[in-house]
């Protein structure tokens, strides 16, 4: 569903991560590897948030390069250390991503109020805490008709209560839509009510399987 095509990200001149040919079929994963080994770069690289050498393709017709709202529409991402514009209020920031998403008026109201968010939506996002911030993140990366979800270690910051949430939401849409999502985290997921989880590993400055 997700094909990498002769990836190369690299800072400065240290390729941070290189992945020549990787064809991630619809699942769920849970994306390992040790600090700095590339996890964020390739979650913000395949959403189209940093550029790179090479391409993702979507469906095997949808390219980031070459098609990238479409792309861009269908590849939804939250990023591990969320940071909006702090004069905007949840409600708005929603508003932004339900039209940039195509999302239906009031899809978001099942997220908030899941996560009991409902209280603090309309405050401006310069009031919210860290797992207040994550939450809203994670609520903006299931709007639309996403294709694919990428969350960047969504399970820190958010307290207990939210985490069984949190893995209903991931099954539902799955389950459902038929959504692929990728998971990074130094948490396990295994154990969790989370359908058909696969492993991918970013190690040796590239991505495998097994
Ligand atoms: N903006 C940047 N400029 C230069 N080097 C960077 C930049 N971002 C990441 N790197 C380097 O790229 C490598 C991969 O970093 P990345 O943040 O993707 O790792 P990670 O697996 O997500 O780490 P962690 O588990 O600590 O979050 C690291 O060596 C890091 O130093």
């Amino acid at each position: 569903m997700l094909h990498i095509k002769n990836f190369r990200k690299v800072y400065n001149r240290y390729v941070a991560l290189q992945v020549d040919n990787f064809t991630i079929t619809p699942g769920i994963y849970w994306v390992q590897g040790v600090n700095g080994s590339g996890k964020s770069t390739l979650l913000k690289a395949l959403a189209g948030m940093i550029a790179f050498e090479g391409d993702s393709i979507l469906h095997q017709q949808v390219s980031l390069k070459h098609q990238p709202t479409a792309y861009r529409r269908l590849v939804n991402f939250a990023e591990a250390e969320p940071v909006f514009p702090d004069f905007l209020t949840g409600v708005k920031l929603i508003d932004l991503f339900r039209a940039a998403k195509k999302a239906p008026f009031h899809q978001q109201d099942y997220y908030l109020e899941s996560m009991l968010m409902t209280t603090y939506i309309d405050d401006p996002v310069s009031t919210y805490s860290s797992g207040m911030l994550k939450k809203l993140a994670l609520v903006l990366a299931f709007l639309g008709q996403p294709a694919c979800v990428l969350l960047d270690e969504p399970l820190t910051t958010l307290d207990a209560d939210s985490l069984p949430v949190l893995y209903a939401w991931i099954a539902n849409q799955y389950l459902q839509q038929g959504t692929t999502f990728l998971l990074s985290s130094h948490q396990s997921f295994a154990g969790q009510a989370l359908p058909v989880l696969q492993n991918l590993f970013v190690e040796h400055n590239t991505l495998r399987a097994n």
